[in-house]
């Protein structure tokens, strides 16, 4: 058994180590800094995986997986091949659940917990949530039914007061309340604590003041939100003492209801200049320890190219309001922030929220764009069917990381938002492939539409190969003539054009570029049916996407010639580079020019 100052050695060990693997591999390096006692802590009190650690995020396991027999593997963590970021079972029995998305643990972790107990076995379940992850709903309905929750069910509220950025809204400022009083909630506890070892008659003393009503238990058993849903509430203590950890732990064994451990730690610990810019190193591409990350949010991308375009237009119209679920440097958001504060919200990770609140405010006579990774709006399609189309809001949906996005694998990939649109009545969706062909859809959604627009682009850049498309007009669709007339053609979208269109000049085949994916026009199809061979190339999941439907249109107009679908059969992506992804799929330059020389 290692004494106390060997865990504090190796938390130091392990943080070197975090440090240098993520400044070559880049990764969730702050997140994970603030959690190494946390876990050094867990994995002594609790044995995996007879015990469960459910991951919320799961963006700070990178020590629980040093400490689970892949220490000599983590060099490989987000490469291709190598382990994940995320906690994944089929990586390790060590890692209980998926996780990727927010707020989702303590619903885990309940159900993780009531089997244990339905199948009779004594192991522990422990939920590890972030305060971020703590604004999203499913925390609450998760916490609303834990509360009840007969198994050995133990939640860890890691308090680092960040989300990516500041922790939003009145629960953060809650936590925070109770963090500043650290005094008044030990003493209450441990009047709890003393309540409970006293032999006889103490456990039923304090359960009989927990349900009262009456005046001494505010006096000296003052409850927490937590405890009103039935936790029993330990806190708040330092996240990095791991004495304290593994006390509080210990004692979150042996009581009998569901208890909350609400720990307060420091983001980024251990790294000065992650300590100084939390925000800055949540999510880093490697870096030099020296010198740290330069911010790189202000950088050319997709995403400030449509922060700066929304400043243009809110400049001119005040109706316009900007969202963002707890991604406003993600999503360039920063630049409306800071020109208009009053037209700018923040509302923590909360998407499904995001959406209704946007319909509302386009239902009261505003402008509402929400800006949102394309892999988080799929929490919310019933959100965008229920409470904006049906009632046919006019609202515009900014879906950044459409696409492949990389490292991140496959909780991340934004593969499946055309798909789900598609199914949306009355919905518009663009799909960009460059900046300026942004700022046109952009308009387009704000002015030249109604109901539910989006407008969808991916992760990083612009391709410089597709320069020469900022002289052509900016139009609903394009067409490149091939060859040959009648000949074949080539159906794509997006960024995948920068591939389809050398592969096709290669083969001599047209290029029918979308601008505007739906609706679509009946010339369209009609189009595509003066071919003799039509060719799909789609970014995204073949089930439900452009290509299927357009080749069901043709199908049904009694199209006799030939069609061909390259889209991602399999919907689960692992991570890699993007190049390299488009080349597995047979979706890079040269791949696509083999798909086209298949008669
Ligand atoms: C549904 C969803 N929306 C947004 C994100 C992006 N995201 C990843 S981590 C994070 C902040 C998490 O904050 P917290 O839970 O407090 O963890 P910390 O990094 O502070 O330890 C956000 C917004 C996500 N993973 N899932
Ligand atoms: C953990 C999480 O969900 C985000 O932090 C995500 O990794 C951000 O990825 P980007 O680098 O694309 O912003
Ligand atoms: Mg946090």
């Amino acid at each position: 058994m290692l004494s106390t100052a060997e865990l504090n050695a190796l938390a130091e060990e392990i943080r070197e180590r975090l440090i240098e693997v993520v400044s070559q591999n880049g990764g969730h390096l702050a997140s994970n800094l603030g959690v190494v006692e946390l876990t050094i802590a867990l994995h002594r009190i609790f044995t995996t995986p007879k015990d469960a650690i459910v991951w919320d995020v799961g963006h700070q396991s990178y020590t629980h997986k040093m400490l689970t027999g892949r220490r000599d593997r983590i060099d490989t963590i987000r490469t291709e091949g190598g382990l994940s970021g995320f906690p994944k079972p089929y990586e390790s029995e060590h890692d209980a659940f998926v996780a990727g998305h927010a707020s989702t643990s303590i619903s885990a972790a309940m159900g993780l917990a009531e089997a244990k107990r339905q199948r009779g076995d004594d192991g522990y379940v422990i939920a590890v949530i972030g305060d971020g992850a703590f604004t999203g709903g499913m925390a609450y309905e998760g916490l609303n039914n834990a509360g009840k929750a007969r198994g050995n069910l133990i939640i860890i509220l890691n308090d680092n007061d960040m989300s990516i950025s500041k922790s939003v809204g009145s629960v953060a400022n809650y936590l925070s309340e109770i963090r500043t009083k650290p005094a008044y909630f030990r003493f209450k506890d441990s009047v709890s604590h003393l309540l409970e070892r006293t032999p006889m008659v103490g456990r039923q003393i304090k359960d009989a003041l927990v349900s009262s009503k009456s005046k001494l238990k505010t006096a000296i058993y003052h409850n927490t939100f937590f405890e009103d849903l039935g936790f029993d509430y330990l806190g708040p203590i330092d996240g990095h003492d791991i004495d304290m950890l593994c006390g509080a732990l210990m004692r979150a064994k042996r009581i009998s209801r569901p208890v909350l451990i609400h720990i307060a730690t420091q983001k980024g610990k251990g790294y000065q200049k992650a300590e100084e810019n939390p925000g800055a190193y949540h999510g880093v591409s490697s870096f030099d320890i020296e010198k740290g990350n330069p911010d790189i949010s202000n950088e050319d991308s997709f995403s400030t190219a449509f922060g700066r375009a929304l400043v243009g237009q809110a400049i001119k119209d005040p109706s316009i309001c900007g969202i963002t679920a707890a991604m406003k440097y993600g999503t360039g958001l920063q630049f409306f922030k800071h020109k208009y504060p009053n037209r700018f919200y923040d509302v923590g990770i909360a998407e499904e929220h995001a959406v209704t609140f946007a319909s509302g405010l386009a239902t009261g006579g505003l402008r509402p764009v929400f800006a949102v990774y394309s892999t988080f709006l799929q929490r919310c399609y019933d959100q965008i069917i229920h409470d904006v189309a049906l009632q046919h809001a006019h609202l515009v949906l900014a879906i950044d990381r459409a696409g492949l996005v990389g490292q991140d694998g496959e909780t991340h990939q934004g593969i499946y938002d055309v798909s789900m649109l598609q199914s949306v009545p009355t919905m518009t969706l663009y799909s960009p492939a460059t900046y300026r062909e942004l700022r046109h859809c952009l308009n387009a959604c704000l002015y030249g539409e109604e109901g539910p627009c989006a407008l969808r682009y991916p992760r990083g850049k612009e391709d410089g190969r597709l320069a020469f498309l900022d002289d052509l007009p900016c139009e609903d669709h394009h067409l490149f003539p091939g060859k040959k007339k009648g000949g074949k053609v080539v159906l794509t979208y997006g960024r995948i054009f920068a591939e389809v269109y050398p592969a096709a000049q290669k083969v001599g085949a047209s290029v029918l570029k979308l601008t505007k994916l739906f609706p679509l026009g009946e010339d369209v199809c009609e189009l595509l049916c003066s071919y003799k061979a039509v060719y799909f190339v789609e970014e995204g999941i073949r089930s439900g996407g452009v290509s299927e439907r357009l080749a069901s249109q043709l199908a049904e107009s009694g199209y006799r010639g030939r069609i061909h679908i390259r889209a991602i059969e399999d919907g689960v992506i692992p991570q890699a580079s993007v190049e390299s992804t488009l080349a597995h799929l047979g979706m890079d330059e040269a791949g696509i020019a083999r798909f086209l020389e298949q008669e």
